[in-house]
């Protein structure tokens, strides 16, 4: 199956919620709440949520969801909910055949909280699931970094659709990569890309618009044939990913470049397009569980650009047992031909640990 038309519905649902999060983003009120794991979440991140569920519900009725945020916060706060609902009736393509297809505009406070809460999904092995996350990189997000938008499908447990909406990286697939990509962000002149994969038929960029979708650019993954030349990509947030065991794995390929520190699925995006080589996220918590919407989209990508993703211990991400990678431990993403040499450089680092 070709999945254009999942593809296509995912491409304008990314777009749409990227018009809401950018009026978020550039508004010193970002309405920050803290969840029970004290990580943060904002209005943007409910209204994406209800933009792109209500959007997947009605082009697939039937498919379930497993979305990161409910609505709980908001049905305890009408004056939050106010303010969400308010960002989701601006939010709108400038391009009316898009907005048919997205089903139009939510009718109601009521039914955009009941879209929010239709991201419950308990995931699994069977049938179409959709993992989302709404506004990937939260904390980028409240910083002034990089964030994304990320939808996956999953057929039978399997990423087989995977769009990555960043309004601050640039549009330009060649533009240098270092961590001032990364930090200091804007959505300004020159920024916001798209991207977009189906197992089996590649991976693309494309500028984002506020209309119909701008024409695709097939991306892949740069061929490295000097390992030590890679440059790697990292979270920003320590407490999300190793840096010292990142930089000790960097340091054994030969690599002396800086890493550059990213939020988000950016980081998928920016290795996919060639821009960076490596996305190394090593586990900082013997107990986190790394959750399904923040990879899915992402691995797509990488594996339709000519990646490579594992767990640290090279295991493949098992995205068929529930709403987290319970079964994996961080993550590893690097081109196909240089995979195994860095996997068992990880894996001696890891080794070293135990
Ligand atoms: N201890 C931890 N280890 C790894 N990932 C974590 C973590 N705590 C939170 N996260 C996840 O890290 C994501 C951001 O990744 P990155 O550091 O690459 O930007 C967060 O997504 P959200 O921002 O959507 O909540 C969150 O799900
Ligand atoms: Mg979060
Ligand atoms: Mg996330
Ligand atoms: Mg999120």
């Amino acid at each position: 199956m070709s999945y254009s038309r999942e593809l296509d519905i995912a491409l304008l649902a990314v777009q749409r919620a990227t018009l809401l999060t950018k009026s978020v983003y550039s508004s010193h009120s970002k309405g920050t709440l803290s969840k029970s794991d004290s990580s943060p979440v904002t209005i943007g991140d409910f209204g994406a949520q209800a933009l792109i569920i209500s959007s997947i519900k009605h082009a697939f009725p039937e498919d379930e969801v497993v979305g990161e945020e409910d609505a709980d916060d908001l049905r305890k706060d009408n004056s939050l909910r106010d303010l969400v609902w308010d960002l989701v009736q601006a939010a709108k393509l400038d391009d009316s055949a898009a907005e048919d297809k997205l089903g139009g505009p939510i009718k109601s406070a009521d039914d955009m909280l009941q879209a929010i809460d239709s991201g419950r999904s308990a995931g699994g092995r069977k049938g179409r699931i959709w993992a989302l996350d709404p506004i990937d990189g939260t904390k980028g997000f409240l910083r002034g970094g990089q964030y994304a938008v990320c939808l996956g499908l999953l057929v039978d447990g399997i990423p087989t659709v995977g769009v990555i909406g960043c309004p601050n990286l640039p549009i330009d697939d060649q533009a240098p990569l270092d961590s001032s990509v990364g930090a200091q962000a804007d959505d300004k002149e020159g920024k916001g890309v798209l991207f977009g994969a189906v197992t089996g038929h590649g991976a693309t960029s494309r500028p984002l618009s506020k209309g119909a979708l701008a024409p695709a650019n097939a991306i892949s993954m740069k061929p490295i044939s000097d390992i030590s030349q890679a440059t790697f990509c990292e979270s920003v947030e320590a407490g999300h990913s190793s840096h010292g065991d990142n930089a000790a794995i960097a340091s054994k390929l030969g690599i002396t470049k800086p890493s550059v520190r990213m939020d988000s699925q950016a980081k998928y995006g920016s290795i996919a397009r060639g821009a960076g080589d490596l996305y190394l996220r090593l586990p900082v918590s013997k107990t986190y569980e790394e959750k399904i919407w923040d990879h899915a989209a992402g691995v797509v990508i990488v594996q339709e650009a000519g990646g490579r993703v594992t767990d640290a211990w090279g295991k493949p991400l098992d995205f068929g047992i529930g709403r987290t990678l319970k079964e994996n431990k961080g993550v590893v993403a690097a081109p196909k031909d240089v995979f195994p040499t860095v996997i068992e450089v990880v894996k001696e680092v890891l080794n070293a640990k135990e």
